[in-house]
């Protein structure tokens, strides 16, 4: 017997992965999954491609029994967490999915979210769930708040590289190419196919993307000064995938030396050969991070590259890691699948 796993918003799209990774998880068992209007459906109805699953009902969260639960993965819209967290019985541990634990300053999050926090304390208890920088901390968290999955990627090319005071920190461009289904699976008028297939579009340009209080907090806190960074992510015609292109000033040899050497004993984050850079498909459906870096015709000038999948390392898989360590399994339990190709 696993241990018993809650997933609230399961009818959505890090929710059906979520259900995905978990039902081969050696030591998971989903005990509930919530929903909102799809309440009452069978996740086969919702989902054909969980069909050979035996899967409990989608139900409400209030007729969840959370005294039977050991641990709630809440995929759910940004703001639900800090109310339900706050009623949940203490003995249940959570990863949250969502934005609503990621920043530990409430000044912040009311400036990036539009609202106040209700549950302050909580956005102070709260772990931030990039699991490589932050393993100890995870180990003992009763809450774990899973990071923006733009945010995890860039964080992934840059941290290492900050920390060791490589690149210079006034000079840090990041253009990202993203996957539609980050925008969820609620119907919005600008995801049409007809507009997002043969489009790619920016978004959130001019310093306005909600992430960009991530980056200010991780960033500024590593480097012990205030960092903002240039970011722009674009929506192009695929499903699932980020590719980070992080521009930056600095020596590209040692940049890559930095990076495979802080990640050599990382089980999902991989360093590429020197000069060349990855791609989104070497990562769908997967928990792997590819890593890589090139350098630039100009000496100083460096392009470091990240590939994951959003709903997998940037969400949810990276979710089960975390609840892997909470529970003291195996870290990668249940999360080492190769990617899917082509
Ligand atoms: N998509 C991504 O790549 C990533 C998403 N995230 C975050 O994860 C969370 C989930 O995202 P995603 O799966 O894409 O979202 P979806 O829109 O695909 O799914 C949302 C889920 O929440 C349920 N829900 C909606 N409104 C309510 C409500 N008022 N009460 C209870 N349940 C509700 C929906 O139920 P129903 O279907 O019945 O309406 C659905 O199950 C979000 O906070 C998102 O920001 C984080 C990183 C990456
Ligand atoms: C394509 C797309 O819209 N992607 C989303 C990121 C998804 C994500 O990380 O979600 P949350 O921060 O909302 O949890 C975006 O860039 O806003």
């Amino acid at each position: 017997m696993g241990k018993k796993i809650a997933i609230l918003g399961a009818s959505g799209y890090t929710g059906a992965e979520l259900v995905r990774l978990i039902a081969t998880h050696p030591g998971m068992e989903i005990a509930a999954l919530s929903a909102d209007r799809k309440a009452g459906m069978e996740m086969a109805a919702v989902f054909p491609h969980l069909r050979h699953l035996t899967l409990p009902t989608l139900t409400t969260i209030e007729a969840i029994d959370f005294s039977a639960i050991d641990l709630v993965f809440a995929a759910l819209p940004h703001g639900l967490s800090q109310a339900l967290v706050r009623d949940l019985p203490k003995t249940v541990k959570v990863v949250d999915l969502g934005a609503d634990f990621r920043l530990r300053d409430p000044a912040a999050y009311e400036k990036w979210y539009g609202a106040p926090h209700v549950a302050v304390d909580l956005q102070k208890e709260a772990v931030y769930g990039l699991t490589e920088f932050y393993r100890d901390d995870i180990r003992t968290a009763r809450l774990v708040a899973g990071t923006g999955c733009n945010a995890a990627t860039v964080q992934f090319a840059l941290r290492p590289l900050i920390e060791a005071g490589l690149i210079d920190l006034d000079d840090i461009i990041c253009d990202l190419k993203n996957g539609i289904s980050g925008a969820g699976r609620s119907l919005k008028e600008n995801m049409l196919f007809t507009e997002r297939q043969t489009d790619v579009l920016g978004y959130s340009q001019g310093g306005k993307h909600r992430h960009l209080g991530e980056f200010d907090q991780e960033f500024s806190l590593i480097a012990g000064r205030k960092v903002e960074i240039m970011f722009t992510p674009h929506l192009v015609p695929m499903s699932r995938g980020i590719l980070a292109s992080c521009y930056v000033r600095g020596d590209a040899t040692a940049i890559h030396a930095a990076l495979a050497a802080r990640y050599a004993d990382e089980p999902f984050l991989n360093v590429l050969p020197f000069g060349q850079a990855p791609g989104t498909g070497a990562v769908a459906g997967s928990n792997f991070c590819q890593i890589g870096v090139i350098g630039d015709r100009k000496p100083g000038r460096a392009l470091v590259v990240a590939a994951l999948d959003n709903l997998n390392k940037g969400s949810s898989g990276q979710a089960v890691q975390n609840a892997n360590l909470m529970l003291g399994l195996d870290e990668t339990a249940g999360l080492m699948l190769a990617p899917v190709f082509p």
